[in-house]
């Protein structure tokens, strides 16, 4: 067996109970890989959990003292999710669940701030694996671990192969035509000028097809800038609003390119060399790029391929011995599968940081400084490096420039760090005890629309799910302690429909697009206005229309306060007069201003500290909050 084949599983699942009460998920999210685990929850499940938790999901700090209840419980389950094997054999003892049943979920979680490190490790944040600390050490691997962290099983669903689900997308909204109107500044020396159609980029026919059973008819101003940017060779830091197809603007012109070379995918390597790395900071958005990768180059000779946490690795590392090209990856796996030897980098010609800010920050770049030192990595100097998101916080640019080419462009499009313009944005004042019943009556209201609420916790998400089921609401939840399956499981009765409320974390802040999502409502407001502006693009996509409410608490939120009145002002949305007296009081708003600037290198006026200072990283946090 080689060192990634999968050996034995043993990682086992337990079911939250709201979980359990979302009943027929259960069954739908069947595989013919493998069967979901009938997961007992181990003696305190969720509903026993709360017993320390008041109405909004605070610790009252003493619930994890009691026997058989908290998230403490010891967890018993089969195994979820389709294995290598086909069926995970026997009863796991559940040492390693993430969810709730596990030992090393949330044990000692009761103080902010007292992370627990359980008997068997967690989550490690980031969006990424879970992995064991202390894992113990089992020379036979019989335990199911795989360099100290619990052996991942799971293996998604097959990918339908059918033309007609490869290109579903949705309909572009009407103030599509109105993103010509925004202004565009391209700062750098010798930009190179834009296209207006995508005839006049020149791609090649294959592409020119799928773009046409995509449904784009012409190019979006991101597109019209980066697409020429991109294949003129530049390296490129673009800013442009969530839901404006940032995607296609770096995918066409790398698939382009690969194309005209003539690239092929091989299987006769055990050594894949692809000629472009992608890296985003979630499984599901990494997920989504590549499945846009896949679709642009259907038919032809250029193959991508995803990698990422929560998914048997040696399911991913046989996927990529089929041949690589592009490779999609959330960075921890990413740098797994070269550290394993199936991925080199001396053919390297694109490296791509989808929500390059996010990227960049604490949490991620150390990895992205392991990825470029990787063995036979491209110089930056021989390599195109492409950075794209919504929101470049100054100092996240000027770190950005070390990856960069000294000659790169910066473009922007909008106001850089602006809120998309087609949501229609409102704040209302709450104390943090009445927003579950305001949730309630709003979601009653809307009905069958599709909503996303963000909160601040795993344990609130797990919490207001719950609640929401218990009133009868389709919800369903993801974050970082949800199994990869439940995840993914979410993330699909959210888009059909079936559960037309998803509450959320940050997890899911940034870059999914998922069709038709009405409203988007903070629960909590994040620390950070950046965060604040990728979650409320989750609606308002593609030049549709949305809406978002955010639940603006003055004991918590009051350093949000003056960042919120420049998005909204920018973004021509109305300013509540009491938000302007909680920010300024009576000293009026002379001299405020934040963030007008684009190009760090002009020397910009971003605001000097809160909450834009701190770049994702509080965002991060929710994810890395116990290990
Ligand atoms: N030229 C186009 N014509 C029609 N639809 C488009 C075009 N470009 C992109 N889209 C669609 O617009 C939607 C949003 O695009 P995309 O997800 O790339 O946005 P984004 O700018 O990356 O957003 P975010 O900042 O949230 O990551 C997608 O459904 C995409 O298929």
């Amino acid at each position: 067996m080689e060192d990634w084949e999968e050996g034995t599983g043993s990682k086992t699942t337990a079911l939250t109970s709201y979980y359990e009460s979302e009943g027929p998920q259960r069954d739908s999210s069947n595989s013919d890989r493998g069967k979901y685990g009938r997961g007992r929850g181990g003696r305190g499940g969720f509903k026993s959990s709360f017993s320390g938790v008041d109405e909004n999901g605070n610790d009252g700090g003493n619930w994890n003292n009691k026997e058989g209840s908290g998230f403490r419980g010891r967890g018993r389950g089969r195994g979820s999710g389709s294995t290598d094997q086909g069926e995970l054999p026997g009863e796991g003892d559940g040492s390693f669940e993430t969810a709730f049943g596990g030992r090393g979920g949330f044990r000692q979680g009761g103080e902010q701030g007292s992370r627990g490190r359980g008997a068997g490790g967690g989550y490690r944040g980031r969006d990424e694996d879970c992995y064991a600390q202390g894992a113990p050490k089992d020379p036979e691997n019989k335990g199911g671990f795989d360099q100290g962290r619990p052996r991942v099983t799971y293996i998604p669903d097959a990918l339908p192969e059918d033309e007609e689900s490869i290109f579903a997308h949705y309909e572009k909204g009407v103030n599509f035509e109105k993103y010509d109107d925004m202004l565009v500044d391209v700062s750098g020396s010798n930009p190179p000028p834009p296209i207006m159609t995508f005839d006049e980029a020149a791609l090649c026919e294959s592409l020119k097809k799928n773009i046409i059973k995509t449904g784009y008819v012409k190019p979006t101003p991101v597109q019209k800038y980066g697409i020429p940017i991109i294949s003129a060779g530049r390296d490129i830091m673009a800013c442009a609003q969530t839901g404006s197809g940032k995607t296609a603007a770096f995918l066409l012109p790398i698939l382009q390119q690969l194309m005209a070379d003539g690239v092929a995918a091989s299987s006769f390597s055990e050594l894949q060399e692809p000629e472009a790395i992608i890296v985003a900071p979630t499984r599901e958005l990494i997920s989504q790029i590549y499945l846009e990768a896949r679709k642009f180059a259907f038919g032809t000779c250029v193959r991508p391929v995803v990698v990422y946490g929560g998914v048997s690795t040696g399911h991913q590392i046989r996927d990529i011995l089929r041949g690589c090209n592009v490779l999609c990856g959330t960075p921890g796996r990413l740098l797994d599968v070269i550290g394993r030897g199936k991925i080199g980098c001396s053919k390297l010609q694109y490296l791509v940081l989808d929500e390059a800010d996010r990227m960049l920050d604490m949490g991620f770049e150390p990895d992205m400084r392991r990825l470029v030192a990787s063995p036979g990595m491209q110089s930056k100097e021989n390599r195109q490096t492409l950075m794209f998101s919504a929101t470049y916080p100054e100092d996240i640019q000027r770190l950005a420039a070390d990856f960069l080419k000294t000659d790169y462009l910066f473009l922007a499009v909008g106001v850089v760090g602006g809120a998309c313009r087609d949501v229609e944005q409102k704040l209302l004042q709450v104390t943090k005890f009445s927003k579950r019943e305001k949730l309630l009556d709003i979601l009653q209201t809307t009905g069958t629309e599709r909503t996303m609420v963000f909160v601040g916790t795993k344990r609130q998400a797990d919490f207001i799910a719950t609640y929401l089921c218990q009133q009868n609401v389709q919800t369903t939840s993801i974050h970082g302690d949800r199994e990869q399956r439940e995840r993914e499981q979410a993330l699909a009765d959210f888009r059909s429909g079936r559960r037309p409320v998803l509450v959320a974390t940050s997890v899911a802040a940034r870059g999914l697009d998922i069709p038709d999502v009405q409203h988007v409502v903070n629960f909590d407001l994040p620390d950070n206005i950046d965060e604040y502006v990728h979650r409320i693009g989750r609606t308002g996509r593609c030049g549709n229309t949305g809406r978002a409410l955010s639940f603006y608490d003055p004991d918590a939120d009051g350093q949000l306060a003056r960042f919120l009145i420049s998005i909204l002002s920018k973004a021509q949305q109305e300013v509540p007069s009491w938000l302007e007296e909680s920010a300024f009081g009576d000293s009026g708003s002379e001299g405020f201003n934040t963030f007008t600037s684009t190009d760090s290198r002009k020397g910009g006026s971003f605001a000097a500290s809160g909450a834009r200072s701190q770049p994702a990283f509080a965002a991060a946090e929710e994810d890395e909050v116990w290990e």
